[in-house]
């Protein structure tokens, strides 16, 4: 790819100069300070409330400094693949070998749609980037109350467990089943939507409940992406890791419960590693979960309460928790107006999982049109049910569970005597429905043991989530 080659030539060097901080009784604000040498310096911001008591100082709690140094290594991916320069310079703080091979890791893999999307072939593990570090000697590290290793046991957790909310059906379940387990719960959210604070008042927290924090993006940024340099997906949710352990330090919380599911694992690419749910996979939260316990030992026990699980179980669930129906939003198109665009791959993915657990009216309300009669989606269909070879890159499930759920639709209005809408017809027709009907519902009962859910948590999982099919 041309402009790779050509930006690289041209800037090759990015530095992470450092950050700087502002604090007072109310927020604690964090501006970074990154510079692509030649081109542009950057001061992205991100502002945390202060909900701990009155006095103390974030600045002099060395765990969290390194919280904020590493948050910052996150975000600088975003800068840095405006003209993925070979060499990172980094100044704000000390990494070890091992850290700089973690964090290469995480950039090569979760720039893999950047890389793959803007036809970057000769971008390569080893020598994409080389990360020099400049930074003073580490602050050693006071381990504190956090857990270490998979918990057998919750202890801790009567204080409350931090759960990240995006606004869509994942989030709203892992609060049901916490709640379910009778623990406080504490909503994360960056940057608050419509959907994102709808979703916390159906639950019924309160506002001491929910922390919600600011992230500003560099405006230089945004006008280099419009004047031609190199732009796409970054991996949001390892954001969302490394911000929501510091919410949760602040807070004085031991865990945070993302709601990542087993079916964030399979690649978007068929036969390829690239994933554009990378940050959403079991490898980073492993990864994630020992770079916690080496490099930011006391801070929260960080896992998905959703692992276990397929999405198609998760509809079913999200389906019976009807308090939700009318205010969530899992479209990311939709996501600047709080709206289902009803067009995206997105959009159709929950409108095809959620379908054999609600009646046609209700899916229906939920999108306000029936998208299974648009014919202008049959493409998207078959991206999502692997007629063509490549996933569309969007959080949907895997290929072999949007399947199930469309047969057992069909099967279902056909039992009812129903006509079947044009996309369901169109996918009798192609074939598919006599592939999988044989295989039957693989996934009512589907369980991923690979999974960092704390032992009682995870027995819940299992008795309200999966079924006999
Ligand atoms: C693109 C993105 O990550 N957006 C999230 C961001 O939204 P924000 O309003 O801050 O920016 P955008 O208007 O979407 O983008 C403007 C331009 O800036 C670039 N950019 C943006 C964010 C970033 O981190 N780096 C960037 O370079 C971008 O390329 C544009 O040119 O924050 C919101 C929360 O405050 C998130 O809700 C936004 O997420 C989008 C809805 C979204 O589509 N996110 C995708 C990355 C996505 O697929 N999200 C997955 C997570 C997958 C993963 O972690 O790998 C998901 O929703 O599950
Ligand atoms: N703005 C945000 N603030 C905090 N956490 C977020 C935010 N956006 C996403 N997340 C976290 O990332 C997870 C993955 O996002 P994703 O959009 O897949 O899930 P969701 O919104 O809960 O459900 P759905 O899959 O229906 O969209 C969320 O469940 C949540 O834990």
């Amino acid at each position: 790819m041309e402009r790779y080659q050509k930006f690289r030539k041209e800037f090759p060097r990015f530095y992470y100069h450092g950050y700087r901080t502002e604090e007072n009784e109310l927020v604690y604000k964090i501006t970074f300070d990154f510079e692509i040498e030649g081109l542009s310096s950057f001061a992205p911001t991100w502002t945390f409330p202060k909900c701990t008591e009155q006095g103390k100082t974030w600045d002099n709690d060395p765990l969290f400094q390194k919280m904020v140094f590493s948050l910052g290594m996150v975000e600088l991916a975003s800068y840095w693949k405006l003209t993925c320069s070979p060499q990172v310079i980094v100044e704000a703080g000390n990494l070890s070998g091992d850290q700089i091979l973690w964090w290469k890791d995480l950039y090569f893999n979760g720039l893999g749609e950047f890389f793959y999307i803007n036809q970057i072939k000769e971008a390569d593990p080893a020598d994409f980037m080389e990360i020099i570090c400049r930074g003073k000697d580490a602050i050693e590290t006071v381990s504190s109350s956090g857990v270490k290793g998979r918990p057998a046991a919750v202890s801790g957790a009567e204080n409350g467990v931090l759960v990240p909310i995006g606004g869509g059906k994942d989030s709203a379940v892992t609060l049901e089943l916490l709640r379910s387990a009778g623990v406080p719960i504490y909503a994360y959210i960056i940057n608050p939507r419509g959907a994102t604070v709808h979703t916390t008042e159906a639950a019924g927290l309160d506002a001491d409940h929910v922390i919600s924090v600011k992230r500003t993006l560099d405006k230089r940024m945004l006008e280099l992406n419009g004047k031609g340099y190199l732009n796409g997906h970054t991996p949001f949710s390892a954001l969302v890791a490394f911000s929501s352990i510091m919410a949760a330090r602040m807070a004085g919380l031991s865990y945070v419960a993302l709601s990542n599911e087993s079916s964030a694992n399979e690649s978007t690419v068929k036969g390829s590693t690239v994933n554009h749910q990378y940050s959403k996979s079991f490898k980073f939260e492993e990864d994630f979960h020992r770079y916690e316990m080496e490099y930011l030992s006391g801070s929260a026990y960080y896992f998905s309460m959703l692992r276990p699980l397929s999405e198609f179980q998760i509809a079913r669930y999200f389906a019976s928790q009807k308090q939700y129906h009318a205010i969530f939003r899992s479209c990311n198109a939709g996501s600047k107006t709080d709206s289902w665009c009803g067009h995206c791959p997105k959009c159709l993915f929950v409108y095809l999982i959620l379908s054999p657990f609600l009646t046609e009216t209700e899916t229906e309300k939920i999108f306000g049109r029936n998208m299974l009669e648009d014919r202008e989606l049959k493409p998207l269909l078959e991206q999502l049910t692997g007629i063509q070879e490549e996933k569309p890159f969007e959080c949907v499930g895997s290929r072999d569970e949007i399947n199930t759920a469309i047969i057992l639709t069909i099967d279902r209005m056909e039992a009812e005597g129903k006509k079947l809408p044009m996309l369901l017809e169109y996918y009798k027709g192609m074939g598919l429905y006599d592939q999988y009907k044989p295989m039957g519902d693989r996934f009512s009962s589907y369980f991923d043991s690979q999974n960092l859910v704390p032992a009682p948590w995870e027995e819940l999982v299992k008795k309200s989530c999966t079924k006999e099919a």
